[in-house]
């Protein structure tokens, strides 16, 4: 594995009393794509909230690099190279395509049009469509502008919660492509996702993830190929 860029470590977390996280540990390492698998209920989107600081973790240590970030605002962690597309409701309806990539960047210091500008060029269906309001896109075009509004902070982490939700096959196999594209760009990515072979085949490394602690891990190569994880988390014996 390269270096880790971000570590969650010992985590336990949850919502008021109740308890979600037990003993949670995962690495992300640097320039890899992560995809966190496993049953309805079971955590997920609960260690991004953890992560993205949404969800103080109770005990445990995340760091970026070195930098522990446990328990920081979520407008401090996405200053210092965080980014998070939440699995709903991740763009604004009503604000046209430019407004949203120029909200993504309020928190930027400078170099908004240049960041806005790259994005265009890097995904022409929003330049096609910039004073469009945000909710005639697709759904597949709306998780494109979710990206790219996280990305006008060119974060060094980026965070996605169930980039296929909703989505038909084809739509999906684009927004994962998107998702590749992204990574490939240098940004590293902690994902979520539901469609757990899919999610798996375009991603490094996985974890599994059952009643709040993480079950198996793994390159996500070889979690595709494990009988066990296959039959109790990938919906049968199929490979791939
Ligand atoms: N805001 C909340 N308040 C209280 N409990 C919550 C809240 N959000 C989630 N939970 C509970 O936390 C547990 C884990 O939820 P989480 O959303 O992290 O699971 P998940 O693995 O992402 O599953 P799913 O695929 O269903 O989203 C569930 O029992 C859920 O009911």
């Amino acid at each position: 594995m390269t270096d880790p860029i971000l570590t969650v470590d010992g985590v336990d977390s949850g919502y008021g009393e109740v308890q979600v996280l037990d003993d949670l540990s995962l690495t992300l390492g640097e320039g890899e794509i992560a995809c966190l698998v496993g049953p309805n209920g079971a955590g997920k989107s609960t260690v991004l909230k953890t992560v993205f600081g949404m969800l103080e973790p109770w005990t445990g240590s995340v760091r970026l690099g070195d930098r522990e970030i446990g328990g920081m605002a979520p407008e401090d962690i996405v200053r210092i190279g965080v980014g998070y597309v939440p699995q709903t409701e991740n763009v604004f309806g009503s604000l046209t395509i430019d407004e949203n990539l120029r909200m993504g960047g309020v928190a930027r210091d400078g170099g908004l049009d240049e960041v806005v500008a790259e994005l265009y060029d890097r995904f022409p269906i929003l330049d096609d469509k910039r004073t469009a309001n945000a909710k005639t896109l697709s759904g597949g075009q709306r998780q494109v502008l979710a990206f790219a509004r996280a990305l006008v902070m060119e974060p060094d982490v980026l965070l996605i919660d169930e980039p296929s939700a909703g989505l038909a096959p084809n739509t999906a196999k684009e927004v994962f492509d998107d998702v590749e594209t992204v990574n490939d760009l240098g940004t590293s990515i902690l994902m979520v996702e539901q469609n757990a072979r899919e999610g798996l085949g375009i991603s490094d490394r996985g974890f599994v993830l059952d009643q709040g602690t993480v079950k198996f891990e793994g390159e996500a190569d070889s979690l595709l190929d494990d009988p066990e994880v296959s039959r109790l988390y990938l919906g049968g014996e199929s490979r791939r």
